[in-house]
This record gives structure tokens, C-alpha cells and sequence, in this order.
């Protein structure tokens, strides 16, 4: 049988922000034109964490979360996650093009950021990757920068961003919300007492914890039907002693049993920050407040 023509974005992709969207777009675009399916590879570790053997760098979106976004956003319809692992860390620039990409995943195309480094020792660059895919009669576009108010769109600056919670300004350069998608687990049962459910969801290892506090969300439901929500992140230190970081919102309008759903939740504006509250009384009163935050926002921005 003979396989399938691929055009192939390269890249880690984290957050598929806005310059990852010019190279997405650029695949999908060739492919429709060659006839061929667009496809991107990104990997399952972050190479600077496996490099350094430490996840000295959080992720902006779990892998699930990266492939489903450029799924969605941008029509890519096969994501290769390659496994970084020893033989990957080894493999030349020039195996990785011909062997791996063209060799293994039938690529016919390429689509590399201009500052592209892969391959043994980052040996591999946009020069390069463009020199051999000539020889190989195989093409190649290497994308610009993509640049917004004079600030390079990166995948570090975002992190910022979001670390600091400043999800509007993140969700710009994103070019879409920033999401986490996760089963809902079970928590402490207080949320119902109290008059407010909420959703259990949590960040996975390795995945950017954003700063602590209240956010107003949009959360999905695996029918494709979705609800605004106001959610915290953070520790609980009203009803908590522990440093466990929880994700927990409160959907607002629905009634309903979701536990073991797979919920994906946007993140668009941070409210406020976690507090200790004095009593669950206040606490509730505050989250009433915050939950007409929410709905005004979601009134506003449609
Ligand atoms: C919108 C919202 C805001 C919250 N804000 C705080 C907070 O500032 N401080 C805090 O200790 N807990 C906060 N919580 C967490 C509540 O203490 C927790 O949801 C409640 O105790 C229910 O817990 P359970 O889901 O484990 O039953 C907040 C929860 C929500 C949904
Ligand atoms: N409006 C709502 N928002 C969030 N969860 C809701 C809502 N209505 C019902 N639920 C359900 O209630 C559960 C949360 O109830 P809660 O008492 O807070 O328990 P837990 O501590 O397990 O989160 C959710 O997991 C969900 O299945």
C-alpha cells in the first residue's frame, strides 16, 4: 500500500499561539493544493527539559490540549507526537528530515519557523532543513517572525502572561483562550452544601499552574454544548491546609452530574485573587459576586 502524502509542520508548538498559527496555515493551505494530508509533529517532552533531565520548563498545554487546538483551530488532521526520547536526542538533522519525515511519515512537504533548531546537538536549522529538501525534491517554506504591538509572539512570553494572570493579554497573542482540558474528579462534596458545585479539574505535571485566584471561564461539555463558569485556581486556604493545587468552577444556569466528563475549560479573566475568608458564609457571598462578574463579562464580550 503506499502511504499517505503529508505536508508536516515542525515545531514543539506549546500554547499553538499565533506564530505557530502562520505555520499551521501554511500546511493547510499546501495540503489542500498537493493533495495531501496536513499533519504537523511536535513532541511528547519539551527537549530543553529533556536536555537538562528537569521540567525547568511548564507547559503552556499538555500534549492532548496542543494536538486537539491545531485540530481545531487550524485543520490540521494527523498530529505526530514523536517520543523525545535517546534515539530521538541523537538522531542527525539529517535523519530526522529523511528518515523520520520523509522515510516514515511520507512527508512531500515542510514547514519550519525561522528559528527552528532540531537534530543531534541542534545542528539542524531553516538554512539547512531548505538546502536538503531541495535535494530531496521535497518543499520547504521557512515562516517569519509573527510580531504584535512590536512583541515577537513566543511561547516564554506567554508563559509570563499567564503566570502572572493576565489572561487577556495571553489570550491575544494565543489567538484563542487559553484551555485545559480534564475528568472531572470527585472533591469534598462542601461545594453542593454550600450552594455552589464545582467541577474538580486539575493541571497535569509539567503544565503551567496560571497565577492563584478567581477567573471567569467558559467551560465545554463532550456534547459540544457550552456554559460560562467561574473558577478558582489555587490552594483553598479557607477550607484547606495543604498546598494541593485545585481547579474548581462553578458552571453557572446547569444542573447536572458530570462526574467522569471530559470538560475543557477556557481561561478569559482573572477577578480577583485567593483569599482566606473568615467564615463559608462570606466565602459564598463572594463567589455570588464573582459568579455576576461572570455572567456580566460573558454578557459583554458574547
Ligand atoms: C468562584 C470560586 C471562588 C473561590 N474562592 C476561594 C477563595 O478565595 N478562598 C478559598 O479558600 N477558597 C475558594 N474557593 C474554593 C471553595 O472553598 C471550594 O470550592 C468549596 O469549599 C467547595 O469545595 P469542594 O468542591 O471540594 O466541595 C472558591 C471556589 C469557587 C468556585
Ligand atoms: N452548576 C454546576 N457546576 C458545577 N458542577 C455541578 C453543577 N451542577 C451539578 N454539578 C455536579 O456536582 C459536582 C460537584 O459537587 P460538589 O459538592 O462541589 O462536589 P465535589 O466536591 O466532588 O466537587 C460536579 O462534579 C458535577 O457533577
Amino acid at each position: 500500500m503506499q502511504q499517505e502524502k503529508r505536508v508536516i509542520a515542525l515545531g514543539f508548538f506549546d500554547g499553538v499561539h499565533l506564530g505557530h498559527g502562520a505555520l499551521l496555515r501554511r500546511v493547510t493551505e499546501t495540503a489542500a493544493r498537493l493533495d495531501a494530508v496536513p499533519a504537523a509533529v511536535t513532541f511528547d517532552t519539551h527537549p530543553e527539559n529533556l536536555i537538562l533531565k528537569s521540567p525547568v520548563v511548564p507547559l503552556l498545554s499538555s500534549p492532548m490540549d496542543r494536538a486537539e487546538l491545531m485540530r481545531r483551530c487550524y485543520g490540521i488532521r494527523d498530529v505526530i507526537v514523536a517520543h523525545f526520547d535517546e534515539r530521538m536526542m541523537h538522531m542527525s538533522w539529517q535523519a530526522f528530515v529523511e528518515d523520520y519525515l520523509v522515510g516514515e511519515h511520507g512527508a512531500v512537504h515542510l514547514v519550519a519557523g525561522h528559528d527552528f533548531h532540531f537534530g543531534y546537538k541542534g545542528e539542524g536549522n531553516p538554512e539547512r532543513l531548505a538546502g536538503l529538501c531541495q535535494t530531496l525534491g521535497v518543499g520547504c517554506d521557512i515562516i517569519p517572525k509573527v510580531e504584535q504591538d512590536h512583541i515577537t509572539i513566543s511561547s516564554t512570553y506567554i508563559r509570563t502572561l499567564i503566570a502572572q494572570g493576565e489572561m487577556e493579554r495571553a489570550n491575544q497573542f494565543l489567538g484563542h483562550p487559553h484551555t485545559l482540558t480534564d475528568t472531572v474528579a470527585h472533591g469534598k462534596k462542601l461545594g453542593s452544601t454550600l450552594g455552589f458545585p464545582t467541577v474538580n479539574l486539575h493541571f497535569q505535571p509539567g503544565v503551567l499552574v496560571p497565577a492563584h485566584g478567581v477567573y471567569a471561564t467558559r467551560v465545554w461539555f463532550e456534547n459540544g454544548e457550552s456554559r460560562p463558569a467561574v473558577t478558582n485556581i489555587g490552594v483553598r486556604p479557607t477550607v484547606d491546609d495543604g498546598d494541593r493545587v485545585t481547579v474548581e468552577g462553578y458552571i453557572l444556569d446547569f444542573n447536572g452530574d458530570l462526574y467522569g466528563q471530559s470538560l475543557r475549560m477556557e481561561f478569559y479573566k482573572r477577578l480577583r485573587g485567593e483569599r482566606k475568608f473568615d467564615s463559608l458564609e462570606e466565602l459564598k457571598e463572594e463567589v455570588m459576586r464573582n459568579a455576576a462578574q461572570t455572567r456580566a463579562y460573558f454578557s459583554a464580550h458574547c
